[in-house]
Order: C-alpha cells, then structure tokens, then sequence
C-alpha cells in the first residue's frame, strides 16, 4: 500500500519504566512513571520525521497498579481518538509488567482498522543503553505504516512486532522479555521501515462483539494457581467474595489437584464460571484432556495464558454466562 500524506499518530502514556528515572547510569534501583509526555517526546526528535505527533498522558502508574478503570478509561479514550479523522494511529506508552493484558483488552475492545501499538522499556530514561528511546520510535514507525492498518492491537519492543493475542513477558529483566511462544512475531522494525508477515487471524477490534463504552466496571474474575499440595481456599474465598469467574492457572494441559478440583466443581454448579487454563507459559489447554470440562461445565483457556484468559472471561460475562457460549467465545478471539 502507497502512502501519500504524512502520518498522524496520537502517543497516549500511562507511566511504567520507559518514564522511569534512577540515580545511576548502572544501577538497577529507579522509580517508574516519572517523566511526563514531552519529556519522552523530547528524548526522540526522530519521531518528527515519521508523523505529526501528538501527546497526551492518560494515567501515570507503574503497571503492576493496572486496574480495570484504567482499561476502561484507556478503551474509550481510544476509541474517540480512532474515531477523529487526523489521526491515523496510537502508541501507548506503558510499563512492561501487565502490558500484554492491557494490549489484549484493547484488541477486544477498540474498535478501529487504525494502528494501536503499546510500547515501554525495560531500562529506565536514565540508564545507560536505555530501550526506550528507540522502542518508541519504532512503535511509531509501526503505527505510521499503511501495512499495520487491520493488524489489531499490537506491541514493539526490541525490534519486534507482537500480536496481543500471542504475546508474552518471559523474563523478569532482559531487553528480549517479550515472546510470543506459540505463534511468533507478526512482524519486525529495522531503519525504520516495518516489515510484517503475517496478520492474527482470529476476531479482533473490528470484528469483536464486545463493547465497553457503557460501562464503568468489569465482572469480577480472579485467578488461582495450581502447585503440588495445594489448597482449595483461595476458590473459596474468591466464590465467598462473589466473584463471578475464576480461571485455573493449571499444572500442564490445565489439570487440578484433587482438593481443589472439588472447590471449583461446586463453583462451576453455584454458577461462578471456571476457566482452565495453564501455567506452562506455552501450549494449548486443550478441550479433551484428563479434564472432563463437560461434565463439570469448566471452559477451556485453549492458548491463552491465565492472565489474557481472565481479561477475556471478563468481557465474555458482560454478555452471557453461559458456559458454552463463553467457550465459543475462547474459540472466536
Ligand atoms: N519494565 C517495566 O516497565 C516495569 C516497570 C513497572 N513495574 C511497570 O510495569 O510499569
């Protein structure tokens, strides 16, 4: 696809390390969510080149704080930005901990063909050899490219393209945290050009049916996970709360320890809706397995780790709690 005009793209920023400071060019201790948005934009004139750029904070926060009003305020804001005429795409600057989250709730509930990219860092603005600067600049080079329109909410970080759907943090601090360990990247950035090659296939902004713009809260789900000689109280005290959905951070193809196999059984029959899903960080939780999903109405996670599994079982009970509706929903997005 030719593009003929410069590029608009809107740099939303929520915080995280890419604006973090330290005290040392070599240390590691720093707070994140310290510098604003001209600060960022100003650490990379080079952005200039690639599009008219605009700036503007949504929240300040390091990651691990991400809360479900933040996804909400951030889906809509989204949604109205995408909406304006001069403007062709987002980057969302965030922090690395929940970003695959966040970037997973914005693929269901943006509801655009424009570019949304999320980048961050994993060394603060202040370190030597930080990553932020250049993961910037290329998550604007991403959102810029004609080739990225109807490629859903996507990530750049250390020259690589992520789907959300796929993406994942695999290491506690390396600059190549970001894996996406079943499918691979959708793509590459190098000099500035991006280079795709492949599109997600399932349904995503355009084609998702699920729509926040109405709401200021999200069904409450929780997550439980599975270890030898582990305990049914966590479940208890999860359905004791009301809580509407649990999803099992199972051992291997998403199987449960006896114990707490019995807790969620009684959940899954009092109507709080069990998803199994697996701590192994890579793989399918499969729909036939030791697990015997119909008998106890659970929903298989199929390749979605826990964390995007409650964001979807999440938005699956702003529509229904029917099981096998949200079990077609697992296999839809
Ligand atoms: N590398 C990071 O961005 C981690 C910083 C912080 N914990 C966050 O997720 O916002």
């Amino acid at each position: 696809m030719q593009k003929t005009e410069r590029s608009r793209i809107a740099i939303l920023t929520t915080g995280g390390t890419i604006a973090g400071e330290g005290q040392s060019q070599t240390g590691g201790a720093y707070t994140s969510a310290k510098l604003g948005v001209q600060q960022l934009l100003e650490a990379v004139p080079e952005l200039h080149d690639v599009a008219d750029i605009t700036g503007e904070e949504v929240v300040s926060i390091g990651s691990q704080d991400m809360s479900d009003e933040v996804w909400l305020t951030l889906a809509k804001r989204i949604n109205a930005v995408l909406a304006q005429d001069d403007i062709d795409g987002i980057v969302i600057t965030h922090g690395t901990d929940t970003m695959e989250e966040t970037a997973w709730f914005l693929h269901l509930t943006v509801h655009s063909n424009k570019p949304v990219v999320l980048t961050g860092a994993m060394r603060p603005a202040t370190a030597r050899s930080a990553d932020g600067p250049l993961n910037l600049y290329n998550a604007a080079v991403t959102a810029a490219s004609p080739e990225a329109v109807d490629r859903g909410v996507m990530v750049v970080m250390n020259d690589t393209v992520f789907g959300a759907r796929d993406v994942t943090k695999m290491h506690t601090s390396g600059v190549d945290t970001f894996q996406a360990p079943n499918f691979g990247p959708l793509g590459y950035v190098h000099d500035g050009i991006v280079t795709f090659q492949r599109r997600p296939e399932m349904h995503h902004t355009m084609t998702s049916e699920f729509d926040v713009s109405g709401l200021d809260k999200l069904p409450q789900v929780g997550i439980v996970f599975g270890y030898s000689n582990c305990s049914p109280l966590p479940v208890n005290a999860y359905v004791g709360a009301g809580y509407q959905g649990i999803v099992h951070a199972g051992l291997g193809n998403g199987n449960i320890h006896c114990d707490v196999l019995d807790a969620l059984v009684n959940a899954s029959r009092d109507g709080v809706r069990v998803v199994r899903s697996s701590r192994a960080n890579s793989g399918s939780t499969t729909m036939a397995g030791e697990v015997d999903d119909e008998q106890y109405g659970f929903i298989a996670s199929l390749h979605l780790n826990p964390q995007k599994a409650r964001v979807l079982l999440q938005l699956a009970l702003t529509k229904t709690t029917d099981r096998d509706a949200i079990q077609n929903y697992f296999l839809t997005y």
